[in-house]
């Protein structure tokens, strides 16, 4: 009796510890990848601790930990910044580690755009498939967890190689759940939203099965570009809707989605009614005929 009391109280830290390992919330695991020099690190820091930083040591590869509140839920975030020129194995392992996928490209390199198809494709090849998630997506592209393309440095317009549209259209192709244009140096607030809306796109499949087949609605914030740039399909009346044209955002906050489900979900925007059409139309006439941009009513 005795010593059965003792291998109880023996066990009781262990027992304790084991339960509470079990009861851990489990991280959230996002990749960041990419060409060498496009701003993998610079956009980690800024998502951990809101600062730009300039250089990084390029062979550092890290897991970084940091625990954000997302539609009310605390979620411990577990980033992987990948090394520059990984062989294939180890991109093969991070893939498989990871829950989602930031693919980054800068807008200043388009050989960066075509290493994030290369890296799509790995994607495709290893990443973890999600049940849930493929049960909401009615595309196969969507089958594999969550990946955002995301064209960095923006703020570099007069070394730009890959116009926005271009880049909308490439997110569309690879079946991304989201596109982005940001400034990881210029902005902040854009690298947060694309860690949250991953999140979202991940844990929330309900929402996103719910809103999924209204995705025609891409969201922007960025200078105007003329109707010939665009895109087959991405003009205000293809499949691609660009909002809050001619309002130019603050500087290195240009934005794009090509669809942010848990985004559109909570500021509620999908499909209108046929008396929300005409309202927002009339709402649009009295304004001088400017639509406003969801992210700039969100902002
Ligand atoms: N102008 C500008 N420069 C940026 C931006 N983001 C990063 N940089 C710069 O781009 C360079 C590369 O940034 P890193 O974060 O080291 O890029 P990386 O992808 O981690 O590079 P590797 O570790 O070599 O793969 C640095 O000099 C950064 O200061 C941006 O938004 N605008």
């Amino acid at each position: 009796m005795a010593a059965a009391a003792a291998a109880a109280t023996s066990q009781g830290p262990r027992l304790l510890r084991r339960i509470s390992i079990a009861n851990r919330p489990r991280p959230f695991r996002v990749v960041v990848l990419g060409q060498m020099g496009v701003g993998k690190s610079a956009l980690t820091v800024r998502f951990l601790t809101r600062r730009f930083i300039g250089e990084y040591d390029p062979h550092l590869e890290k897991v970084y930990t940091c625990t954000r509140s997302v539609d009310g839920d605390a979620v411990v975030f577990e980033v992987l910044d990948t090394a520059a020129q990984q062989d294939e194995k180890s991109v093969e392992e991070s893939i498989r580690w990871a829950d989602a996928y930031i693919l980054l490209y800068s807008v200043a390199d388009r050989c960066s755009l075509n290493e994030c198809l290369r890296l799509k494709f790995l994607v495709n090849a290893y990443g973890k498939r999600n049940r849930k998630y493929s049960v909401a997506s009615p595309e196969g592209a969507l089958s594999s967890n969550p990946v955002a393309l995301v064209g960095n440095q923006n703020d570099r317009n007069l070394d730009r190689m890959v116009p926005l549209p271009e880049g909308v259209a490439s997110a569309a192709q690879l079946g991304c759940v989201a596109f982005y244009e940001i400034s990881v140096r210029e902005c902040c607030d854009s690298v947060q939203t694309i860690f949250e809306d991953l999140y979202m796109c991940y844990k929330r499949p309900k929402k996103f099965r719910a809103i999924y087949p209204r995705r025609s609605v891409s969201e922007c914030k960025v200078p105007p570009f003329p109707p010939s740039s665009l895109p087959p399909g991405s003009g205000p009346s293809g499949k691609e809707e660009m909002n809050g044209e001619g309002k130019e955002g603050r500087k290195g906050e240009s934005e794009v989605k090509v669809e942010s489900p848990a985004r559109s979900k909570r500021i509620g925007r999908g499909s209108p009614s046929p008396k929300r059409e005409a309202e927002v139309k009339k709402g649009q006439e009295n304004s001088g005929g400017r639509r406003r941009g969801a992210l700039q009513s969100i902002s």
